[in-house]
């Protein structure tokens, strides 16, 4: 159920006293995006905002020349140049095996060479070749499938839009969603849904000696995602990164055993 609010100052006073707290509430915001040492640090390197010390830049700027990054979010995002990205969400099933489809084809995510034809994509004049989609693939196929080195999670549920929705143009999309609720417990489970989603989907593409990284809410059912990952990899790290100003935690398991 949807309700909407209105609030209507009854005095005149009390528009004026509205205006003061965004004002202050503003200044507070400013005063702390200037002390913060992350920020401060994005924007002398010329980065989007202080998020993109955890994510897609800096993983273009560890993965050149050779590389490939491929974002994934529910809402609208600007890639950063040289990051691929499909708006989609990942708790759908059409949408990993879309994300899986871009993996298997090597040239996808890369500068397209002059003259090139692309032989992986599958030709829309041909009619589609005589092999079963539901045939069981062999676990050599399933093997040739894992390629990727780092599958990085940061999703968290996005709350209700509440403005920016006039803004139409792709390179300043509408303004983001608030990504926690408020309430501790939706936070947690609506996190962990959303890590072991990722997680599942590491199983069937990360390669042996991948990483696996991803944030969450803490809460009661961590333990046992802690339990899943001690399974699947050789080392698990629990922690909260120096450039995260809310209790979110992130667990990082490099160096993994084989992920079957
Ligand atoms: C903390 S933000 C990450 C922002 C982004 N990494 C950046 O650097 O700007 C969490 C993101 O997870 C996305 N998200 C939440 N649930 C999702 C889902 N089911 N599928 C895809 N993206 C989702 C949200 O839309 C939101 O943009």
């Amino acid at each position: 159920m949807f309700a909407f609010f209105s609030i209507r100052p009854r005095a005149i006073g009390a528009s004026g006293l509205l205006n003061q707290i965004r004002k202050a509430s503003s200044k507070r915001w400013q005063a702390r995006q200037q002390r913060d040492q992350f920020t401060r640090e994005a924007a002398v390197q010329g980065l989007k905002s202080r998020a993109a010390f955890k994510l897609l830049q800096v993983a273009v700027s560890r993965t050149q020349p050779n590389g490939r990054v491929l974002g994934v979010d529910i809402i609208p995002a600007q890639p950063p140049k040289g990051v691929s990205t499909i708006q989609g969400n990942f708790l759908a099933p059409e949408i990993q095996e879309y994300i899986q489809d871009f993996l298997r084809n090597p040239n996808r995510g890369r500068p397209r060479q002059p003259g090139a034809i692309d032989d992986a994509s599958p030709s829309l004049l041909e009619p589609a070749s005589n092999a079963d989609p539901g045939a069981a693939q062999s676990d050599d196929d399933k093997t040739r499938e894992m390629t990727v080195d780092v599958v990085l999670s940061d999703m968290s549920a996005p709350w209700y839009q509440t403005s920016g929705f006039w803004k139409r143009s792709l390179s300043n999309p509408y303004h983001r969603m608030m990504n926690t609720s408020g309430n501790t417990f939706r936070d947690h489970a609506g996190s962990m849904d959303l890590c072991n989603a990722a997680l599942q989907f590491s199983s069937k593409v990360l390669k042996a000696g991948g990483h696996f990284v991803c944030k969450f809410y803490q809460g009661a059912e961590d333990k046992e995602l802690e339990k899943q990952l001690k399974d699947m990899f050789q080392r698990v790290h629990r922690l909260k990164p120096e450039s995260s100003r809310s209790v979110r935690l992130v667990r990082v398991s490099p160096t993994p055993s084989t992920v079957s």
